[in-house]
């Protein structure tokens, strides 16, 4: 059941073993498909959180937050495929503090090889009386029946009280108590409104070991969130006090502003080490893989200057900076690109390279792919060259990208695009699309070129859909670099994402969001499988 970490030393009796030197063991327990999922607009398909899961679970996180089963059906669905196919992590599943959550939860969760049920209830004053309206004493009194209920299902319970660093303190030691002997063995102590402040963080972690002693036979565990700007400080800081578990997203991803970076406590405990000296079991070399796939999949672009993960991160423009790199590279450099899976390459891509050295470039971009997969970029590649005088891995990037986000769903693809554009309105787009493999073609005017696409799409492929975000990004620098377009539409609380690049941005948009309608199609089928799918 528990894995019996000591807070003062953070040795563990399972796990995976990074930390064979003196260091304390920390677990990373990722939320990116639960609390990141939360971020407005970032919702997933059940492939989409499979694929995150599958590589956070090869990368070595400790437990994987997979959803929250009672919230939806296809929430309940991706719990339960998450569960059944990880190797190693342990797949966690959220509930609230009532049966009804704890034994769907369980239902999806049961088919781990290591389950475990994260059950919270909010216990702040804020909480209990505008929430909950709950007393004291009938919060403590569901904590008890709820954590003894979903011990009796699971061996393995996680607790948390819910904005937990604005409730009274004794408040808060009289809950953690009763969770405890009710049978959890995490108590996860979250800063839900991203309201504290490292010294406080510690000294939160510090007073609850000093008055709930029971709380060091426990994994104590940090949940921050990053409405100040934060969530990395005080997870680290409450670590330093005897937290040996930290909650985090990839990215950041979450709520608001979202919660601790996985990759900026995992790097930060790594390169200062001499400070920090904890271990995780994180292969760091995965990172930047899984930044670009949840950046992709969520359709949430890193911004450019974000710790560890950001395009300009291991950038050196000014003078001096590169004049000190070329000289050595810890001049300007306190990690290595490598360790966080950036590689350098000297293959000089372009229209003359073949498949061997694209296979060579991409897995020195650590980028995997199978055959047909491999045989489709390769295509896109050399289109690409043709266009465009410089190929940069991020050009390359971009193409594996798109590649991968139309194998999922293709319904309806993109055949053929005209736009005339120019001072004099009205715009307009004539568009070629196989639906269902019949070609349909049609002209529409808009506001503009991409408007008028839009609108030809939609006549084409009616829908109810509203364009809740199109974002334009160019992936490298020029007049002929490619633009990277992500769409996002909504229809009946249903969200889908897309991105598409192209060296011409009216394409790029219009591949996105016909790739934003496929999903929304896969989406509308699902859950309404005896609905017919208009198109
Ligand atoms: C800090 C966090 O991240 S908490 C997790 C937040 N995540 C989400 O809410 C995403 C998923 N949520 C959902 O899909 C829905 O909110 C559901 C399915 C969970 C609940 O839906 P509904 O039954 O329609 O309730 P609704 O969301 O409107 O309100 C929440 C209810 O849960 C209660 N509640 C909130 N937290 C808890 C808790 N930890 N334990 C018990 N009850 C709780 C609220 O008091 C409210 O109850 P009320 O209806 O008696 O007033
Ligand atoms: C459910 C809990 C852990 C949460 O996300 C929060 O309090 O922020
Ligand atoms: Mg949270």
């Amino acid at each position: 059941m528990t894995d019996n970490v000591t807070p003062e030393t953070g040795t563990q009796g399972e796990g995976p073993s990074a930390d064979a030197d003196a260091r304390a063991r920390v677990k990373i327990f990722d939320t990116t498909l639960r609390d990141g999922e939360q971020s407005p607009g970032a919702s997933m398909t059940l492939e989409e959180k499979m694929e995150i899961a599958r590589l956070l679970d090869e990368m070595g996180v400790d437990i994987i937050e997979a959803g929250f089963p009672i919230a939806s059906e296809g929430d309940f669905e991706a719990v339960t495929e998450i569960a059944k196919a990880a190797e190693r992590a342990v797949i966690a599943g959220l509930a609230r503090a009532n049966r009804r959550d704890i034994d769907r939860a369980w239902e999806a969760l049961q088919h781990a090889k290591h389950p475990r049920i994260h059950t919270f209830i909010g216990t702040s004053p804020l909480h209990r009386e505008h929430q909950l309206s709950m007393s004291k004493a009938e919060v403590l009194e569901k904590i008890r029946e709820t954590v003894t209920h979903a011990r009796s299902l699971c061996a393995d319970v996680q607790w948390s009280p819910m904005d937990a660093t604005r409730t009274e303190h004794d408040y808060l030691c009289e809950s953690v108590r009763v969770a405890i002997e009710c049978g959890a063995s995490t108590i996860n102590i979250p800063d839900t409104v991203g309201y504290t402040a490292p010294r406080e963080s510690a000294e939160l972690i510090g007073m609850l070991r000093r008055e709930v002693p029971e709380i060091d036979r426990c994994t104590i565990s940090t949940h921050c969130h990053n409405d100040l700007g934060m969530a990395t400080a005080n997870a680290l800081a409450a670590v330093e006090a005897g937290a040996r578990q930290i909650e985090c997203t990839i990215n950041g991803l979450g709520e608001r502003a979202g919660n601790t970076a996985l990759e900026e406590v995992v790097m930060a405990m790594r390169t200062r080490a001499d400070i920090l000296p904890y271990a995780t079991g994180i292969d760091t070399r995965r990172i930047m893989a899984a930044s670009r796939l949840v950046a992709q999949v969520s359709g949430f672009p890193v911004q450019y200057n974000k710790a560890i993960v950001g395009k300009n991160a291991f950038a050196h423009e000014s003078g001096i900076h590169q004049d000190g790199m070329l000289k050595h590279a810890g001049t300007f450099e306190i990690m290595a690109p490598e360790d966080v899976g950036l590689t350098t390459s000297n293959l000089v891509m372009g229209k003359h390279s073949g498949r061997h050295a694209f296979r060579t470039k991409l897995s020195e971009l650590g980028v995997e792919l199978g055959e047909n997969a491999m045989a489709d970029a390769f295509v896109r590649f050399k289109a690409l060259a043709d266009r465009k005088k410089e190929i940069f891995d991020d050009d390359i990037l971009a193409i594996v990208e798109q590649s991968a986000a139309e194998a999922h769903a293709e319904r309806v693809k993109l055949k053929f695009l005209r736009v005339i554009c120019g001072t004099e309105a009205p715009q307009s787009a004539d568009i070629t699309l196989e639906i269902d493999g019949t070609e349909h073609r049609h002209t529409a005017t808009g506001d503009g070129p991409v408007d008028a696409c839009f609108n030809a799409v939609s006549a084409l492929v009616p829908h109810e859909a509203a364009l809740e975000l199109y974002q334009v990004h160019a992936v490298t620098e020029g007049t002929d670099a490619q633009a990277t377009v992500s769409v996002r539409l909504r229809e009946h609380g249903r969200f889908a994402t897309a991105q598409a690049s192209d060296t011409d941005t009216v394409v790029a948009s219009t591949r996105a969001y016909v790739q934003c309608l496929n999903k929304l199609m896969v989406r509308r089928a699902k859950s309404a499988p005896g609905e017919s799918v208009a198109v």
